[in-house]
């Protein structure tokens, strides 16, 4: 709004400054000495957006949503939206009764400010505003000061700047959003959906509703080929809602206490490249004869080795309800016939041999190292599935052979490096070894080799363990370190910007609650009065602004701005100007933070359900 529009900037009319003696002279009088911007007609500095010059208008314009990121324009480079241009829209007059904005008549034009603390007038009101207040802080440039209901403050340029280097170059890094990436969220989607999936039950009639706390089975193999003795699926658990995955072992009596016994310490075993044992059902009747079911946790749309090296079928889960298939965005296409990379090679070698360094460390076995039984999940993190499967089942003590287990491990081990080294799911058997080692030293560094052969060396004499190998793997640690410290930065910043987008969701949930709410306890113009018009102001100001042309102005910069300023309740003041132009209020950030949060807990006193 311009001065020539009848209004000044200051508030007032522009042949003065209020009048003297007024309450609101004696108001900006105390601003000024307390060192406000916010001051006479004459010398105005006010710390309030400014209104947009038209030459910049078009500047701003072209910028795109998507290109906006939660800090551009931050407090230092914020480049201001037009004023709101007021609209002859007939509009009930607020209350005069505003609880602590007090109004003036300059001009003809009506203003509410607010009174320095001590004159706040009847009981002490204004300092129940206050009181749970924390103290304004100095807030450095580009930097936003953000208190949540957490309890806890936070300073943060956003997103964390240090992932820059880590976006990739062109038109796609610079289009920083504030929303996660595509390819991760559809990543996350799919995972969703596949733990979401529900089994055809017409297609999968063998299926039981429930196996003791566990419902919704749906299988994650083909379980309709006959004459299988272990099959897997994925439930859900009444108990606790978790979706687990379940390894049932075909008509297995077990004997509780003795022979599950190996289970305990599966339980106790807590590895990141472990999946976890969390219980095991024995004898159960709930499928067609007495079956034995493992409970581990359970990885959305992961694969397993051999599926995601050897398989045209990668990464790939069939909702067999809906028909749709759920594919791991961060799946690649696989290598048949090929070995792959050496750099995704010491990755896989990393990571099983943190394993069994683990599960060797605390007396056990994982008789589970196979292409079909080692899963890739997410980003080629790896896990080591259905351990300890093997120790109950098998009936004979396990702590007589514990060290032949081990070693057995290594060999396999091995095999599956041989595998996946050659492209030959089989490249470890006898006859095919030598060819096998050969391909392997011509394509792979001597380091490789050598550790493939420890590993596949079996001798009675001279026993291995898995520390033999760590030599090998060297300096090669620190560069798969270093890889995981920067995706671990990257999804931080991803997990940051929806961090902001949640702050931001409950400060809009809290203002929607508030806003043209048809009554409250009894008062029909509750919403329209006091703070409550306060934010309806606000609300124009954020998401309602026009350009002088009376077209809409949208600009998700400023609307991000706006909220990020109001829930970090920052001094800085904005003027607002109600729709038919008579009202004009200049409110500190800081102040509508303190009508929300009051309007907000009016409602939750007489509210039966509140969560926030
Ligand atoms: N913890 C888990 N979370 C998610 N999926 C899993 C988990 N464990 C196994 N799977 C998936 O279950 C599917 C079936 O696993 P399973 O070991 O039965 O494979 P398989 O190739 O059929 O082997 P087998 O012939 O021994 O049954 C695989 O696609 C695997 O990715």
């Amino acid at each position: 709004m311009q001065p020539a529009d009848g209004f000044a900037y200051d508030g007032g009319p522009l042949n003065g400054g209020a009048p003297a003696g007024s309450r609101l002279s004696q108001y900006l009088g105390v601003n000024r000495q307390a060192g406000s911007s916010f001051g006479s007609s004459v010398g105005l500095h006010i710390n309030a957006p400014p209104f947009i010059p038209k030459q910049h208008k078009q500047q701003i314009v072209q910028q795109s949503f998507s290109q906006l990121s939660i800090n551009e324009g931050g407090n230092s480079n914020f480049t201001p939206p037009p004023a709101f241009q007021p609209r002859q829209q007939p509009q009930a007059p607020p209350s005069q009764n505003f609880e602590r904005y007090q109004p003036e008549n300059r001009g003809g034009t009506m203003y509410f400010w607010q009174p320095p603390m001590g004159e706040a007038g009847e009981g002490g009101h204004e300092q129940e505003h206050y009181e749970e207040e924390p103290e304004l802080q100095q807030i450095p440039e580009g930097h936003v000061i953000v208190n949540t209901s957490g309890m806890f403050a936070y300073h943060s340029p956003l997103p964390v700047p240090h992932v820059g280097k880590f976006r990739p170059k062109g038109a796609l890094g610079n289009g920083q959003t504030q929303f996660i990436s595509a390819e991760l969220k559809m990543e996350l989607l799919n995972r969703q959906l596949a733990m979401d999936a529900k089994a055809d039950v017409l297609a999968h009639p063998g299926i039981p509703q429930q196996v003791e706390h566990l419902t919704n089975l749906v299988p994650l193999e083909n379980v309709s080929v006959t004459n299988l003795s272990q099959t897997t699926y994925k439930a859900s658990s009444i108990r606790d809602g978790v979706t687990y995955c379940i390894r049932r072992i075909h008509g297995c009596r077990v004997q509780p206490g003795k022979q599950t016994a190996p289970a305990e310490s599966w339980k106790k075993l807590v590895h990141g490249n472990v999946v976890q044992l969390r219980e095991i059902i024995p004898n159960t009747r709930d499928f067609d004869d007495i079956s034995l079911i493992f409970v581990y946790d359970y990885y959305p749309l992961a694969e397993t080795l051999k599926a995601k090296h050897f398989d045209s079928r990668t990464g790939t889960f069939l909702d067999s309800m809906t028909g749709i298939k759920l594919t791991s965005t961060m799946s690649s296409t696989p290598l048949v016939g090929t070995g792959i990379p050496e750099s995704t090679l010491w990755s896989y070698v990393i990571q099983i041999s943190a394993a069994l360094r683990a599960i060797h460390a605390n007396g056990l076995a994982a008789r589970s190292i196979d292409l079909n039984k080692i899963l890739i999940y997410s980003n080629n993190k790896i896990l080591l599935s259905f351990c300890g499967i093997a120790d109950v089942i098998n009936s004979e003590p396990i702590h007589s052979s514990i060290h032949q287990y081990q070693q057995d491990d290594l060999q396999a081990f091995g095999c599956v490096l041989v595998a996946l080294a050659t492209g030959k799911p089989h490249g470890s058997r006898r006859d095919l070894l030598m060819a096998s080692m050969n391909i392997i030293s011509q394509n792979y560094s001597l380091d490789m080799k050598n550790l493939i052969s420890c590993l596949l060396t079996n001798s009675t004499n001279n026993r291995k363990s898995i520390n033999d190998i760590m030599p090998m793997i060297g300096a090669r640690f620190y560069s798969y370190m270093e890889n995981m410290q920067q995706r671990n930065d990257c999804l931080e910043a991803e997990l940051c910007r929806e961090l902001e987008n949640g702050r931001l969701f409950r400060l809009l949930c809290k203002l929607n609650t508030v806003l043209e709410r048809a009554e409250h306890n009894g008062d029909e113009n509750w919403s329209e009065t006091g703070d409550r018009f306060m934010l309806k102001l606000f609300r124009d100001y954020v998401f309602h602004q026009v350009t002088d042309q009376g077209k809409p102005w949208l600009d998700m910069a400023h609307i991000i701005q706006c909220l990020n300023k109001l829930d970090a309740g920052t001094s800085e003041k904005i003027e607002m100007v109600s729709r038919d132009g008579n009202i004009q209020v200049i409110l500190e950030y800081s102040q509508l933070k303190r009508c929300v949060e009051k309007a907000f807990r009016d409602l939750q006193t007489s509210n039966v359900i509140a969560r926030h």
